[in-house]
């Protein structure tokens, strides 16, 4: 287990350029399957969870090759369906969540998949029944072998469908689009899930040769075709860490400029710091935070309290709401936080109280922060990281504390945030990894 050594209170500033999106990545890497011509993938981020996904590929038998300092081809012509029956393959498999997405491509191009239960983070429930009930709807066979903890899925000539999915999954949608690329006839699904990182892997599907239209909308509707070409592809800048760069300038009274972010793919991003009293300017394609000693949450046009909510696409990411309650700690004024999706994800605020914030934990939903306007600085403590989000937040507080602190199982933030010690010591930073 590593962990961080942080020095607090010093100001940052420069430049940063974000990493390519680990979510998006996650899902064009599976989709690398659903042809047997080259794909070439670039701005692959250098991360834990990306790292695992592209070995398990190559053990699958997907030819991968790096070409450049961010990019890789992926030609999987000779995939090896005995190794899914293996031990080592369902080991690996179930250390990262974004390997589910591998069995919608599989069962699309091979009529079979098999699975250990995904892993990722553990923020509370994470159901995998959308995924299921679509590839079923589709006309496969889902099989769980309680025994083995496996799941199976068979099924050859798939034929699409009309369906409306129980929730929005963001996993799920991309499974079952995959799945349904090459099946048989009209798949449509509505209720699906439309963040940026499926609008990306539609567009891609599509250079490939698929046929679907509805892309960025809950209403897909796919058009089923024999068979996809290779593609090339570039993954988004990600709109996580650049909603973490914003709260991280906000708390360390940095002022950062963060480069090529593709603003208007951030949708409501950028407007909820902006409501938190964060000052930003969009410069060109920059997003440019000057160093702010103070600034003050907006509350509602009424006067009552702000609260700030997850929501699928448009609506704000459940990702980055760690961020923002982290960030309004220092903030003037008060906010409460709903994080409606996982119930396990506010538990990290018991550190940040730990460290002098004042947070009330009303409930695993919601949490009321009551900003200390820097009127005293949180204080540096010893705190393991739970979470990738959570994680990350721990280090935006500690990077804005009075002393020293050391965050343990840090191995959680490298799972989603590439180089990110080297990456904030170049603005200035004081973090040391301790191995
Ligand atoms: C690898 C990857 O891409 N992971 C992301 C993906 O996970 P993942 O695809 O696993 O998450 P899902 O979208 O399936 O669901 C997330 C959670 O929200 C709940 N839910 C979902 C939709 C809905 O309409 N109502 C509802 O309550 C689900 O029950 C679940 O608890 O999307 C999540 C939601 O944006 C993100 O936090 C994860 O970072
Ligand atoms: C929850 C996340 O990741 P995963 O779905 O891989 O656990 C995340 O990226 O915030």
């Amino acid at each position: 287990m590593s962990s961080f050594r942080v020095k607090g209170g010093l100001k940052l500033k420069g430049e940063i350029t974000p990493q390519g999106a680990k979510n998006e990545a996650l899902q064009i890497l599976c989709a690398v399957l659903l042809t047997e011509e080259k794909v070439t993938i670039n701005k692959i981020p250098n991360i834990r969870d990306v790292n695992k996904l592209i070995e398990l590929l190559a053990d699958m038998g997907v030819k991968v090759e790096k070409v450049g300092p961010e990019s890789y081809t992926f030609q999987a012509d000779e995939v090896d369906l005995n190794y899914l029956d293996t031990q080592d393959f369902l080991k690996k498999a179930s250390a990262l969540r974004g390997s589910v997405m591998i069995l919608g491509p599989l069962l699309a191009r091979f009529g079979t998949g098999r699975l250990s239960k995904p892993g990722g983070d553990k923020i509370g429930r994470r159901r995998l029944d959308t995924h299921f009930v679509g590839f079923q709807k589709l006309g496969a066979k889902f099989e769980y072998d309680s025994k083995q903890e496996i799941y199976k899925i068979d099924g050859t000539n798939l034929k699409g469908t009309y369906m409306l999915l129980d929730e929005a999954s963001v996993t799920g949608t991309a499974n079952i689009l995959m799945a349904a690329v090459m099946a048989e006839g009209q798949t449509t699904i509505y209720n699906a899930a439309c963040e940026p990182y499926l609008q990306q892997l539609c567009d891609m599907l599509n250079r490939m040769g698929a046929k679907i239209t509805g892309v960025g909308s809950n209403l897909l509707n796919i058009e089923g075709v024999e068979k996809l070409n290779g593609t090339e592809h570039t993954l988004l800048p990600d709109m996580i860490e650049i909603g973490s760069f914003i709260g991280l300038a906000a708390m360390t009274k940095s002022e950062i400029t963060i480069k090529n972010v593709q603003v208007e793919k951030l949708g409501i991003i950028p407007e909820t710091f902006r409501r938190m009293g964060i000052k930003l300017e969009i410069k060109g394609d920059d997003i440019y935070i000057p160093s702010q000693e103070h600034y003050e949450i907006e509350t509602f046009i009424d006067g009552s309290i702000l609260t700030i909510a997850d929501a699928i696409w448009p609506g704000f990411t459940p990702d980055l709401l760690s961020i923002v309650l982290v960030t309004a700690t220092q903030a003037k004024g008060t906010v409460l936080v709903h994080q409606k999706m996982f119930e396990s994800r506010l538990f990290f605020v018991d550190k940040l109280i730990d460290m002098g914030a004042q947070i009330i934990l009303c409930d695993p939903h919601r949490a009321t922060v009551i900003g200390l306007d820097r009127k005293y600085p949180l204080r540096g403590i010893r705190m393991t990281s739970p979470d990738i989000r959570a994680g990350v937040s721990l280090l935006i507080a500690a990077l804005s504390a009075e002393g020293t602190s050391v965050i343990d199982n840090i191995e959680q933030i490298d799972r989603g945030y590439q180089y990110i010690d080297q990456r904030l010591n170049a603005l200035g930073a004081d973090i040391v990894r301790i191995d």
